[in-house]
């Protein structure tokens, strides 16, 4: 589309909806039958998705691969108990390096207790707004949070009394359950379901639709605990005709937690690269409305 034909769509938007209801969340909106994306969704054209060309900076992730996908590392759970140990955390640490993102096969779940997941996040999008929003808070310390686009679950650990970074300190840490509901879009191409961001925390474990794709992560960012050998990387969902559902759980250390590069990791050669941070200042970040591109780990960079 050129710039001047995306300039006629942009401001022939009929049926701007009043402020108050973009604040009921986007699924709310969906319901009340848009048929085209509200003017304040409307990217500006650099950060659109071109759906007929995949820039090289952006990988698509899915089941199904495409001339465009990446081979994604795979690593199966199953081995990692196994004599064949040592090769998969070879593997799984490469992976963490050159991509901040693998496929995890054989890893035990039932598929009983994924089809469940799935079944359990899709009864509560199709609740009625006014049972939904009984949820809606923002404090993140509550049981269960509605954001305008998923439903957070939060779990927090006991507090650890060992001030290390070690692996430790995860077994009391915190988990955060967030299940996404990206509704029928009626214009894909002028918006993004997730905007671009990087995950906070040690791993997200991401339950994905197998149908609908969505999900693109971009080679760049880093992540702080490992002083930037792991990265936390840059991902983004793309909005699409058929509705989309994504169950993340997110584990990291207690939420009070200060976060810094791990101390085995930064000496004389390799200095702290990134500022300690913690829990409240990514809650901070992400709410902030600048920059668009919504990279912490960036944010924390000693400059
Ligand atoms: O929906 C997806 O595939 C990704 C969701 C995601 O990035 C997140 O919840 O942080
Ligand atoms: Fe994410």
């Amino acid at each position: 589309m050129s710039p001047a034909m995306s300039l006629v769509a942009e401001t022939d938007r009929e049926n701007e909806l009043p402020e108050s209801q973009y604040q009921k969340g986007v699924r709310h909106l969906c319901e009340k039958g848009i048929e085209k994306v509200p003017t304040k969704y409307i990217l500006p054209l650099p950060e659109r998705p071109n759906l007929s060309y995949k820039s090289a900076n952006d990988i698509n992730i899915n089941a199904n691969s495409s001339s465009y996908n990446l081979n994604l590392p795979i690593i199966d759970f199953s081995q990692l108990q196994g004599s064949n140990r040592y090769h998969v955390l070879n593997s799984l640490a490469k992976a963490c390096e050159e991509y901040g993102f693998f496929q995890l096969v054989n890893h035990g779940i039932p598929n009983q207790v994924i089809s469940d997941m799935f079944h359990v996040a899709k009864r509560f999008f199709e609740l009625p707004f006014e049972e939904r929003s009984k949820h809606m808070s923002t404090d993140m310390r509550s049981p269960a949070v509605l954001e305008s686009l998923g439903l957070l679950e939060t779990r927090k650990g006991a507090e650890s009394e060992n001030g290390n970074c070690g692996l430790e300190e995860f077994e009391d840490g915190s988990q955060l359950i967030v299940m996404n509901c990206y509704p029928s879009c009626p214009e894909p191409e002028l918006t993004l379901g997730m905007a671009p961001h990087s995950d906070y925390g040690f791993l997200t474990l991401l339950l994905q639709d197998q149908q609908v794709k969505g999900l693109q992560i971009q080679h760049g960012g880093n992540w702080i605990f490992s002083n930037g050998r792991y990265k936390s990387v840059l991902h983004r969902v793309l909005a699409n005709s058929t509705p989309r559902i994504s169950v993340a759980s997110l584990h990291s250390l207690p939420f009070s937690s200060v976060i810094r590069p791990a101390p085995k990791l930064v000496n004389g050669a390799n200095p702290s690269r990134y500022k300690a941070t913690d829990f409240a200042s990514f809650l901070d970040y992400i709410s902030s409305c600048e920059p668009r591109q919504k990279n912490f780990l960036e944010s924390r960079k000693v400059t």
